[in-house]
């Protein structure tokens, strides 16, 4: 168009409108891209917030099945016939307008916002198979506690690998959220990281703040994601000193160490982050939750008990459901030591090295005993 045609007749006053007229923003359409135990106790609380703002979101929420037979159903025709996720988070109903689909992507296409919720391992290949198939304007919110699986060394969080391969912007949520406790509409609270706080805060919240889903959002978005990721780990020595009979005051300590050491990995990852956001919940209030009630560490207290091999305790335990500590431990130890960073992380290493056998979990209160912040 020239410069003429934007002053003039009737092509200038339709140009001037719609360059001066507020756009009006058509309802996003959400995706939640998995249904596990938390991603179907959050299509619960997303479920509803979409119906309550239609100005702001499609009421239809699609949420990404990954297959599977359950007692001779298959699970997406149960969750879109009777709105129960049989198999992840029994007993709870899903509202109506969830759907199920089995297509990750058909369940994403014209979605503007992601909702990345599945275990940490599963999510380059899902993101590789959305490459060019969403809107280029979307944007992305991951739930998933987690590091990239990348294993060239230096750190990657799980935000950035999506953002790298679906160039968008991402967000994360985390918080003290036992996704039972959540389905079951107990009060908590959670912290959603948003780099443009300003512009795509106000929105992210709408999406998950409820009466009793409190959400908190702050910029600090890699001490957000962290915290969550690491928080894992620590879980795990706290199962190791339950399996081995310690009390709370043990646990205390686990918890107080593991977050010196979360802290200190930040710092050394993400130099200049925010000390406040330890006190957010997706610091502390995680760290303290998921010690007490998560599945890392009922996991890594039967291991400790039972003496059977991690998997073996997984799977007898958790029907499906997956714990991420040794999995992270592994991932963040393999970074901390390409570049020598692992005595300055001895509850972290001491995790990865008692998940892979490499030393007995009672070695594990040696290694608290000795830690570098007694010194
Ligand atoms: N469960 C919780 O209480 C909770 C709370 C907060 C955050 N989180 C985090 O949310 C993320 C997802 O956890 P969750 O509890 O929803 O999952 P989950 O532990 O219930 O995992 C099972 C899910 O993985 C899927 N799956 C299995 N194989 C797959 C494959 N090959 N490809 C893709 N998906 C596959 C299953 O279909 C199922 O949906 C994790 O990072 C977890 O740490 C969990
Ligand atoms: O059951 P976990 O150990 O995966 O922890 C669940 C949540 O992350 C707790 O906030």
């Amino acid at each position: 168009m020239s410069s003429t045609d934007e002053n003039t007749g009737v092509i200038g006053s339709i140009y001037r409108f719609f360059s001066t007229t507020p756009q009006i923003m058509a309802p996003k359409k959400v995706t939640i891209i998995g249904s596990g135990n938390w991603g179907s106790a959050i299509a619960r609380i997303v479920g509803n917030t979409t119906k309550a703002y239609p100005q702001e979101f499609d009421p239809e929420v699609r949420m990404w099945v990954f297959e599977e037979v359950v007692n001779g159903e298959k699970l997406s025709e149960v969750i879109n016939t009777r709105h129960e996720n049989v198999k992840y988070l029994p007993g709870k109903i899903l509202p109506t307008n969830v759907v199920a689909v089995t297509d990750l992507v058909e369940s994403c296409v014209g979605s503007h916002l992601l909702v990345f919720v599945v275990p940490h391992q599963f999510v380059k290949g899902i993101c590789e198979k959305l490459v060019g198939k969403i809107p280029t304007d979307a944007q992305a919110i991951s739930l998933i506690k987690g590091v990239s699986t990348e294993k060239k060394g230096g750190l990657k969080l799980i935000s950035e690998e999506i953002k790298e391969i679906l160039k968008i912007e991402v967000s994360v949520l985390m918080g003290a959220n036992l996704a039972p406790e959540v389905a079951n509409d107990n009060f908590c609270e959670a912290t959603i990281g948003c780099k443009r706080k300003a512009t795509d805060g106000p929105l992210l919240k709408k999406l998950f703040h409820t009466e009793n889903f409190r959400i908190n959002v702050v910029e600090d978005a890699h001490t957000v994601e962290l915290c969550g990721a690491l928080k894992n780990v620590v879980a795990c020595a706290a199962g190791f000193t339950d399996g081995l009979g310690y009390g709370d005051n043990t646990k205390a300590a686990v918890i107080r160490l593991g977050l010196m050491e979360t802290t200190k990995f930040v710092e050394h990852y993400y130099p200049g982050s925010n000390l406040q956001t330890f006190f957010e919940s997706c610091g502390i209030a995680d760290l303290i939750t998921t010690c007490y009630g998560g599945r890392n560490r009922k996991v890594c207290e039967a291991f400790v008990k039972t003496g059977k091999p991690l998997a073996e305790v997984e799977k007898e335990l958790l029907n499906g459901q997956s714990a991420q500590g040794p999995l992270t431990a592994e991932e963040v130890f393999l970074m901390m030591q390409k570049t020598g960073l692992e005595t300055k992380f001895p509850l972290f290493t001491a995790v990865h090295r008692i998940c892979k056998g490499e030393m007995k979990p009672a070695e594990l209160v040696d290694c608290l005993r000795n830690h570098p912040e007694h010194l």
